[in-house]
């Protein structure tokens, strides 16, 4: 499904600067896997996701997605492919518009050009439908605009903005970390929810480490611009926080706190 071979991706290169983010990454997800990825500040963790939505091009290495290269392919052909969830709850969507004018563009999102984006009445029975399932009563604000939803609820609507057109990959990136405990857990859920519920292989940065021991199937950490550790689903189960922090010290050499990790 999706297949990351020898990445690299150095910046600043030949400078005073130079900075190596990925350093020949090679990394496997098979079909409905849902991996966590962990690790310090400035590991490679976003870099990783920016080179598989398009946003960076690799210096070296291959990325695919269902046996096809798409790391030469333009980031709008690669959109059809990715759905992918920020941090910052303002940029999956478009605040000035309303609810159903945000999801018809997302519906849009890697179709063939000339696709009206209109908001028909088949469209809206479609949002409201997508939307119940969310269980905020966004079914029945489909003329708000986006810029009047709290930040929990625009992330929920982020997440089925990018999952309802059922991309190959699912990229959340830190997608719950700005929002407060309760929501960040609301988000979680929908999250897992959605995942099982189209079989999607996603990715999933977080800083939190119990929440990348308790979500998902796999879990990646990172250090310096290299995966240190994976785990699989029995050996996520047996894991407990302090011990991915012993095997961090133990791999890294480093002494770490849980803070160091979490910030
Ligand atoms: N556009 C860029 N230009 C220059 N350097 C960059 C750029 N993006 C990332 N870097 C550097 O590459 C390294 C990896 O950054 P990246 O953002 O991928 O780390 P991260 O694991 O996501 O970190 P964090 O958890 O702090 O968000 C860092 O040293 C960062 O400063």
């Amino acid at each position: 499904m999706l297949t990351i071979t020898d990445a690299r991706k150095t910046f600043f290169p030949g400078t005073v600067n130079e900075k190596p983010a990925l350093r020949d990454i090679t990394l496997h997800l098979a079909p409905g896997d849902f991996a966590t990825i962990i690790g310090s500040n400035g590991a490679g963790k976003s870099t990783l996701l920016n080179a598989i939505s398009g946003t960076l091009p690799l210096d070296a290495g291959s990325i695919q997605i269902d046996g096809i290269v798409v790391n030469r392919m333009n980031d709008h052909r690669r959109a059809r492919f990715i759905g992918r969830v920020f941090q910052d709850p303002s940029a999956g969507t478009a605040p000035s518009l309303t609810i159903q004018e945000n999801m018809a563009i997302a519906l849009r999102r890697g179709q063939r050009r000339g696709l009206g984006w209109g908001v028909t009445s088949a469209r809206k029975a479609r949002f409201r439908d997508e939307l119940a399932t969310l269980e905020l009563g966004l079914e029945n604000r489909l003329t708000a605009k986006v810029g009047l939803l709290s930040g929990g609820q625009r992330q929920a609507l982020s997440l089925l903005m990018a999952t309802f057109t059922q991309p190959n990959i699912l990229l959340l990136d830190e997608h719950t970390a700005a929002l407060d405990p309760q929501r960040a857990e609301l988000v979680t859920r929908l999250t897992q929810s959605v995942v099982h519920q189209h079989g999607l292989t996603t990715l999933m940065v977080t800083h939190n480490m119990e929440q990348a021991l308790r979500v998902g199937n796999r879990l990646i950490m990172m250090h310096d611009g290299q995966v240190i550790l994976e785990l699989d689903a029995d050996q996520k189960k047996t894991t407990t926080v302090p011990d991915l922090l012993r095997e961090f010290e133990k791999i890294k050499g480093a002494t770490l706190d849980d803070r160091t990790l979490l910030s």
